[in-house]
């Protein structure tokens, strides 16, 4: 064969996957225009070798040369000269024919006059013109795999590798997408397919047939069939067509002399020594001559594989190989392994163009959100819900706690008290009880929350100068309701104490303090005065923190899926098999997200402003670009997860393990000054910690960049530290 006849030159593949060889010491070669058939069982290896010459599998050992390269080292400069179309269904089935199309075209860096053509082209070839519109996921079987045909044939590759391509489709589907492959093999495409059916193998120029890993056998259909292991010296092959067929298989199979039997639809194909003579064997099965046909055939690919798998199965599956590689190298055929040596290509690969592609990704993820408006409401109401439902339901001022008086006084100072409390606004008279059961049961009960016991005497002892107790006793389970009780009651007390002690001192001559006006006043005058939220709005602390932890979760939990759905759903290999670049993939998979991301933001920050009344007091363009910058982070976030995920329910689990402490202990919620020391620096590793902090800062204090700069660096180190573990994560191999 001459050399630069030969495209495919595969020496000693051998893949491991851990303990388990999936693919051992395989050696073939396939030249130009060829359709080379690779057979075999179910996990023999088949697609295991289709994606190492794919460059998509790195090999254990031995290696491949694909269009005189190297299979994976130089894979990246081979793809576009390559076509694929994978077992399973793996073209996007929300696109639609065109679209999917116009997709691979672009992937492949058709111009758009080029594309044009190239559609037309393939959609002539395939006759699938008149469903360009039908989205590719509503076809039937036969169309979806000519679409696929279509798609892998855009860019007019020498080379296409299709694997089963004929799975589940009917027979004249079948034969229709055999015709079309007869077609570009006479347009001197070179092919190589992968089938278990025998009748697709008996069109291949030539065929491998795989058994348990190891390439069995190798060469043109003819001379397989012309192998002296499948019809050994001495023996016959007939066809039999006899009523009850499968009756007389197993009758077949005991009788003397018979060495195979097999069925084939209505007939049997038997293998006899030469001395049984057919009357001899019509006389075994007990049939009249009329009941019984019988020709001589010669045998069929069938016969071939079932025949070496037996023996293979007796002999051994290497010692076979041998032998039958002797046989054939005496009458070499052209799909036999020259002599050249192979380097082993388990080397670094060369790289791509890192960019290309990201047109067509981002265009792709375009259509996808538009055609499952359920990602937009997702992204654009949903957070808008959640910023006023969280919004509001987050108060963290507490008033109107529920309270219980018990007052067993009854008179005007004790009602004066009950009332100072009423009016502190922060409780709130659940009930009025009159014995002391009553006044437990409706704190046990939990009806109120604080219960005020005014002693019998309280009135008496008061007016007699005494000191008076008065029992508040309050249910801590709340411990922010009970501080708040707590030192609500001790202040009043103060105050009430204060007052009436105020109305004493007035009478003394010396008093502890004197006010500018000459009255009694405490020694001591605390005056505090609040900056930037002075009515202490919760809703001012909380919703800036609210907006960042919903941007993160809305961008995060869709990101987190942009990878891991592909690869669930095959799209992901067939992507890998495309010059696409990385970054041309990741960054056109972001762009969409964050450009709706930015929409959302200024949705959101919109409620924060004029539905909860907090205003934007620093510059909302700083805002609005630190807001990118957080983005870009949570983004990356997201990738990272879809590039750590193998399933999109563990991309849903690696979301929640990120959102759990970005919600807890980003600030958000509780002071990060108050957390324990380990805590405090994990708090430093959350993108989020340092967009509270500037959200909260530009929002409310004015904060300018120069204020903001420790929280700034944290969010671009984080970014910096998210998207290039994803990039780095994310190779283009399976
Ligand atoms: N990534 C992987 N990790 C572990 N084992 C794998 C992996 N990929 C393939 N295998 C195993 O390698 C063997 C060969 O798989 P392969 O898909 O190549 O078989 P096949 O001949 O194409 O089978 P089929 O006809 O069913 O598609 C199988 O046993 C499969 O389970």
């Amino acid at each position: 064969m001459n050399d630069s006849d030969v495209v495919i030159e595969v020496r000693d593949l051998t893949r491991r996957f851990g303990d388990f060889t999936a693919v051992r010491n395989v050696s073939f070669a396939v030249k130009r225009g060829a359709i080379f058939g690779l057979l075999g069982p179910n996990g023999s290896g088949k697609s295991t070798i289709i994606r190492m010459l794919l460059g998509i599998l790195p090999p254990s050992d031995g290696g491949a040369t694909v269009l005189g390269k190297d299979a994976y080292v130089d894979s990246e400069s081979i793809k576009p000269r390559v076509g694929y179309m994978s077992q399973h269904f793996s073209l996007y089935a929300d696109l639609t024919v065109r679209e999917n199309l116009e997709f691979y075209g672009r992937i492949y860096g058709l111009s758009s006059e080029r594309l044009e053509q190239r559609k037309k082209a393939v959609m002539d070839l395939t006759g699938i013109n008149d469903f360009v519109n039908q989205l590719a996921g509503t076809l039937s079987g036969g169309w979806k795999q000519r679409l696929a045909l279509a798609c892998s044939l855009i860019h007019e590759p020498d080379l296409l590798f299709l694997d089963e391509p004929t799975a589940g489709i009917d027979p004249v589907a079948r034969r229709h997408l055999w015709d079309l492959l007869f077609e570009l093999s006479g347009r001197g495409v070179t092919l190589v397919v992968t089938t278990h059916y025998m009748d697709e193998a008996e069109r291949c120029t030539d065929v491998g047939y795989l058994y348990m890993s190891r390439l069995l056998v190798l060469g043109k259909p003819g001379e397989l069939k012309a192998l002296p292991q499948i019809t050994p010296e001495g023996t016959k092959r007939y066809e039999v067509r006899v009523p009850r067929a499968t009756e007389q298989l197993s009758m077949l199979r005991q009788q003397q002399g018979v060495r195979d039997a097999t069925l084939f639809g209505e007939t049997l194909h038997v293998l006899i020594d030469e001395s049984v003579s057919p009357e001899k064997l019509k006389e075994h099965l007990g049939l009249s001559d009329q009941e019984v046909e019988l020709r001589p055939i010669s045998p069929s690919l069938e016969d071939v594989f079932v025949t070496l798998t037996a023996n293979a199965e007796k002999e051994g599956a290497d010692e076979l190989k041998e032998e039958i590689a002797e046989e054939l190298s005496d009458e070499p055929g052209e799909a036999q392994v020259g002599p050249t040596s192979m380097p082993k290509s388990v080397a670094k690969r060369k790289p791509g163009k890192t960019l290309f592609g990201l047109w067509a990704i981002l265009m792709k993820e375009f259509f996808h959100i538009r055609r499952q408006p359920i990602t937009l409401f997702f992204m654009l109401v949903v957070p808008v819900m959640q910023t006023i439902i969280f919004g509001y339901a987050i108060d963290t001022e507490i008033e109107n706690i529920p309270m219980v008086v018990l007052d067993l006084d009854g008179r005007q100072h004790a009602r004066e008290v009950v009332a100072a409390f009423l009016n502190t606004r922060k409780f709130q008279l659940e009930q009025r009880v009159y014995d002391s059961e009553s006044f437990h049961r409706a704190l046990t009960s939990g009806r109120a929350k604080v219960g005020l016991k005014i002693p019998p005497n309280f009135s008496d002892q008061l007016l007699r100068g005494e000191q008076v107790q008065l029992q508040v006793l309050i249910d801590g389970s709340d411990s922010q309701v009970a501080t708040t009780a707590q030192s609500t009651a001790q202040l009043l007390g103060l105050n009430l104490s204060m007052g009436r002690a105020k109305s004493v001192a007035e009478t003394l001559s010396v008093a502890p303090a004197r006010d500018e006006n000459g009255e009694i006043a405490l020694p001591i005058d605390t005056r505090t005065r609040l900056l930037y939220n002075p009515d202490l709005d919760s809703a001012h602390f909380f919703v800036p923190g609210l907006i960042g932890i919903i941007l993160q979760l809305v961008t995060l939990f869709l990101t987190s899926f942009a990878i891991v759905r592909e690869r669930e759903h095959g799209t992901l290999e067939q992507l890998f098999v495309t010059p696409v670049g990385r970054m041309g993939l990741l960054l056109g998979k972001l762009f969409p997200y964050a450009m709706i991301g930015f929409v959302e933001l200024l949705i959101v920050l919109s409620v924060m402003i004029y539905a909860f009344g907090v205003p934007v007091n620093g510059s909302i363009l700083l805002l609005l670009a630190l807001s990118m910058l957080f983005m870009v982070c949570s983004l990356g976030l997201g990738l990272f997860v879809s590039t750590v995920a193998t399933t999109q329910l563990e991309a849903v689990q690696f979301a929640f393990i990120i959102m759990l402490p970005s919600v807890l202990l980003s600030g958000f919620m509780f002071p990060r000054s108050e957390m324990p020391l380990p805590i405090y620096v994990i708090t430093f590793a959350i993108p989020v910690t340092y967009f509270i902090e500037i959200l909260r800062g530009i929002v409310l204090r004015a904060a300018d960049f120069w204020d903001l700069i420790p929280s700034v660096l944290g969010l671009t180190l984080c970014g910096l530290a998210v998207l290039s573990g994803s990039v780095m994560r994310f190779q283009k191999r399976l």
